[in-house]
This record gives C-alpha cells, structure tokens and sequence, in this order.
C-alpha cells in the first residue's frame, strides 16, 4: 500500500459512500472530496430528471476526481474520495497507485428502502435500477476492500480502517 493513500470510497446511489467516507476521513485526520460536487450542473440536471448519465457524461467527471487523487500523490496526501465507480473502465481511469477502492455492496432491497428516507439529494430512487444495471463489481484481481453495508455507519468505518491497518498512522 502507498504510505500516502487515497481511498475511493464507490457504489451506487444510496450504498452509503458519503455518510461513510465522511467519517473515515474525519477519524483519519484526512482530506475528503464529495465526488458529487464536482459533476457539472448539466450531469446534475439529468439525473434531477431521472435520466440515467452515459459514459460520456461521466469521463470529464472522472478526469477531475483523478486529478484530485493524483495531486495527492504528487503532494503526498492521503484522501478519501466518494465517486460511484460503477465500471471497470471508470476505476481503470482512476486507478493510481496510491489508490485503494473500498467497494460498499448491497442488495437492491436495501438500498433502495435508504434512498426512499433520503431527504434533500437530488438523485431520485427511480435512477437505482439503472444503478445496478452499469455496477460491474469490482473482480478479485481488482483487490478493492468489499464491505457489506448492512452495519452501522460507524462499524463500516472502523472495519475499513480496521481491514487497511490504519489505525497505528
Ligand atoms: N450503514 C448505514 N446504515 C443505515 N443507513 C445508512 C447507512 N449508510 C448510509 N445510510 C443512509 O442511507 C442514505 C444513503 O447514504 P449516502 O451516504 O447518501 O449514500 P451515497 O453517498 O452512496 O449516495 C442516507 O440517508 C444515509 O443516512
Ligand atoms: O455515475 C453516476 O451515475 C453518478 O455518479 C451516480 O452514481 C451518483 O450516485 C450520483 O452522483 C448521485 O449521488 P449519490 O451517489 O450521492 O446518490
């Protein structure tokens, strides 16, 4: 592992990435980035009208949350960043070496059910299906560090730091 880490935190709408990442970066003493806010407001609008992004609304986005990861490195900052990740070829557009991706899986059920009690956020839960129908989770050669999201926020944060041996920096 790099001695200065960003970890993505990625998944779909509503699997938690904020709520979690927030947290890490708050117990890690690290800087955070909210993917969200960098998508341009025409990648905002569509979604606001459930209408699904496409890869070519994505890459610009995905340019600047791999800027932000690599002048960390450049810097030799460690990070945590939310972005959805969905494809590989997305990770593939981020995957620095100072890159860890901490994957938060879920059922559907789930997610969806935490995405009808989510007030305030743009993104509509009619959007989740199209969600699931891009995710393509991470495969094993991809060593991302899968958490099931049926814990607490809380005890997401302490098994990642816990899983990754971050606790002693
Ligand atoms: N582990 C969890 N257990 C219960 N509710 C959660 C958990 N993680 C997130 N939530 C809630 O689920 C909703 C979606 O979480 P959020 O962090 O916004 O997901 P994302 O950033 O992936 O879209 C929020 O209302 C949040 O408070
Ligand atoms: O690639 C995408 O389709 C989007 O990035 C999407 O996955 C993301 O989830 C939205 O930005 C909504 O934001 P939340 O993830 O916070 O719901």
């Amino acid at each position: 592992m790099s001695a200065h880490p960003v970890l993505v935190v990625m998944g779909v709408s509503g699997s938690g990435k904020s709520t979690v990442a927030a947290l890490l970066a708050g117990q890690l003493g690290w800087d955070y980035l909210e993917g969200d806010d960098l998508h341009p407001a025409e990648n905002v609008a569509k979604m606001s009208a459930g209408i699904p992004l496409t890869d070519e609304d994505r890459w610009p986005w995905l340019d600047q949350i791999a800027q932000w990861i690599s002048d960390h490195a450049a810097s030799e900052m460690p990070g945590v960043v939310t972005c959805s990740a969905l494809k590989k070829i997305y990770r593939d557009r981020l995957r620095l070496p100072n890159v860890i991706f901490v994957y938060l899986s879920g059922s559907k059920a789930e997610i969806s059910q935490r995405l009808s009690a989510r007030h305030g956020h743009f993104m509509p839960t009619a959007l989740l299906d199209s969600q699931f129908a891009a995710l393509q989770p991470p495969s094993e050669d991809e060593h991302a560090l899968l958490v099931n999201i049926s814990h607490s926020p809380a005890q997401e944060a302490a098994e990642i730091i816990q899983r990754l041996g971050l606790g002693a920096h």
